[in-house]
């Protein structure tokens, strides 16, 4: 009923609406929102308010002036108890004159580091009041004399996160997509330096350093769009059991989606700033958009869940499922490789000797917290403190699940769809594949040192096959970026536009700087030739 009232006008665009969960003073501590919803059994509203300035909502994108109703996360009280935070449905502007309704303070946080054309805003509420079917009763209901009906499930109100943070996976494979398509592109066309003398400057592209930076932000944008539809795919499984009322598969997915989006968006936004600075100072001009998609990856860190918190609720997984597995119970498919007590086998400069690697460095570490934890607690430490003390390696041990879960994936899935590609193509992906695996099994060799058989001369031998590869790659480089297709309005960049003509874009776009209007600046007239003459 609620859907039918509000999607519809959504959809169409009576409805302009933003996701007002994060406050002043909380961003990722939900259950300590501050700002509340009180229901009035006498007129069956709600009286939404911001009881201190810390309760004002900061940051929802596109609050300050465009959106015209927000979903608003609130501790919801009725009957004088506090049933914890809930999503109500909020009209904040007239939807004629666009007017802030009485009661309701919006406006504009400022500029960012990134992300300039979103108007992120601040609410506050003073007393304003919303009818009683304003709150999202979905899961939960308040009854029109007050009475509370809880959900069958608490966390379900965490749902639309799981969400995004399952989107952001495949987002990030985008926005790498065209960071690699910039930086390689520009590569092929930029010359510079004289290795040989009586040779002509060489394409930068052929600089193994500039390969060793950009391949891997190519392959990755490949291994997060195949991660990032498995995940969906998880996503729509378990939403499905959702619906008839089964939970259990939810934890999974939420450890999952955690991990997820906190390993695929730090790798983003590092391997975009590389290829930002493998463009020298070109790089650095807003017009070859390399800085706007760093500051849009970058935000990706903090937004949906900072990525420490995410790490964490994941390692919270691995924990339990550690603590599951040592009494005998079966574990969630994507965890059960905990429980593989085998011996350590003989290393192997494989695929699958290195996706089997992670997987015991992930289980070593999730072994070596849960140790670490257990041996504070019986010195007398509490369980929190004991947790705090190990967070470091409980961050560790979850990027390297996360890890393991990419390698495997990206792998099984390129594997099962080569047969429908012709051998060329399937060669090229596989190398891909191959690349982003021995490139992270050289990022993390400590790790495979301390938890697998690896050898020195293993690790000398990965080393070779990873150069060996960026020389595969190289011939089919550009066309493999030239494959995701991205048209130049799209990548909106000076450097990366298909025609390759970088120099008379670059130049193209400085003359249309206004400071370049006249020959002389007034502010010659206003500082400088007064400072020159010692009036100023
Ligand atoms: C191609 C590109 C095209 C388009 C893209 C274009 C542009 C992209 C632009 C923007 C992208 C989109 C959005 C940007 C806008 C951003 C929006 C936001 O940021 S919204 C706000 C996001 N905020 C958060 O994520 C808050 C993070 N904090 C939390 O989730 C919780 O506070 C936290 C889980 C950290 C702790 O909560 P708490 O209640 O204390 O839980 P606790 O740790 O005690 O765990 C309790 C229990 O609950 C389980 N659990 C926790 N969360 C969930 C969940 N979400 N789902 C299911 N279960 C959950 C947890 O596992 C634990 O269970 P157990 O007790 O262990 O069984
Ligand atoms: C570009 C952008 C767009 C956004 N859009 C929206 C939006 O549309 N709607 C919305 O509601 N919000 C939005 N946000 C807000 C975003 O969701 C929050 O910034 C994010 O959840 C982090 O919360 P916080 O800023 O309060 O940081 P905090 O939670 O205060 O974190 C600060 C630091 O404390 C650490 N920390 C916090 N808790 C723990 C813990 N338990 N253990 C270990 N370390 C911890 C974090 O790791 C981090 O290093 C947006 C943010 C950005 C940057």
């Amino acid at each position: 009923e609620q859907q039918e009232k509000w999607v519809p006008r959504a959809v169409n665009m009576e409805i302009i609406g933003t996701y007002a969960q994060t406050e002043l003073g909380h961003g990722t501590f939900l259950r300590g929102l501050e700002t509340t919803a009180t229901y009035d059994p006498n007129t069956e509203e709600f009286v939404l308010n911001s009881p201190t300035l810390t309760a004002y909502k900061w940051w929802p994108g596109g609050l300050a002036h465009t959106a015209n109703h927000c979903v608003v996360v609130a501790q919801l009280h009725s009957k004088g108890v506090n049933h914890g935070v809930h999503p109500f449905i909020v009209q904040i502007r007239d939807e004629d004159t666009h007017m802030p309704l009485p009661g309701v303070k919006v406006g504009e946080i400022g500029p960012k580091l990134s992300f300039s054309t979103a108007n992120n805003g601040f609410l506050g509420f003073d007393n304003f009041r919303v009818p009683r079917d304003s709150m999202l009763m979905k899961n939960a209901q308040v009854l029109k004399d007050g009475t509370y009906v809880k959900s069958r499930l608490s966390k379900l109100t965490y749902g639309t996160m799981v969400f995004i943070r399952v989107m952001i996976v495949t987002d990030m494979a985008y926005y790498l997509s065209v960071g690699a398509t910039i930086a390689i592109r520009y590569s092929a066309v930029r010359h510079q330096s004289k290795p040989k003398e009586n040779e002509p400057e060489p394409q930068i592209l052929d600089y193994v350093t500039q390969q060793h930076k950009l391949f891997i932000a190519l392959a990755s944008s490949h291994a997060f769009r195949v991660t990032g539809q498995w995940l969906w795919t998880t996503f729509v499984r378990v939403n499905k059991a959702l619906t008839s009322g089964n939970a259990d598969t939810l934890p999974e997915l939420h450890a999952v989606a955690c991990c997820l989006k906190a390993v695929t968006t730090r790798d983003a936004a590092s391997m975009v700033e590389a290829c930002r600075m493998s463009c020298g100072g070109h790089g650095y001009m807003t017009s070859s958009y390399l800085p706007i998609l760093y500051g849009i990856t970058t935000a990706a860190c903090t937004y949906e869940g900072e990525n420490t918190v995410l790490l964490l609720q994941t390692a919270r997984s691995l924990v339990k499922a550690w603590q599951k597995g040592s009494k005998g119970k079966p574990l969630s498919p994507t965890e059960a490789y905990l429980m593989d007590k085998s011996p350590v086998p003989k290393w192997e400069n494989t695929l699958d000797g290195i996706i089997a690697g992670f997987r015991r460095v992930s289980a070593g570490k999730v072994q070596d917290c849960v140790s670490k934890i257990d041996k504070l607690v019986k010195m007398g430490t509490s369980y929190e403190d004991a947790w705090n003390q190990t967070s470091v390696r409980l961050v560790a041990a979850s990027e390297a699940h996360s890890r393991a879960v990419i390698l495997a994936t990206f792998r099984a899935e390129v594997s099962r769809a080569a047969a429908a590609l012709s051998p060329p193509l399937a060669r090229v992906l596989h190398q891909l594949v191959h690349l982003y695996t021995v490139y992270w099994a050289l990022e993390r060799v400590g790790d495979l040192l301390l938890y697998t058989s690896i050898a020195e001369r293993d690790v000398q031998e990965l080393q070779q096959q990873y150069e060996d590869l960026l020389q595969k790659i190289r011939p089919n480089t550009v066309g493999l970026v030239d494959a995701f297709d991205l048209r130049d309005e799209i990548l909106n960049s000076t450097l990366g536009a298909y025609d390759g003509r970088v120099y008379e874009r670059l130049m193209e776009e400085a003359l249309k700087s206004p400071l370049n209007a006249e020959p002389v600046n007034q502010s010659f007239h206003k500082y400088l030739k007064p400072f020159m003459q010692g009036k100023l």
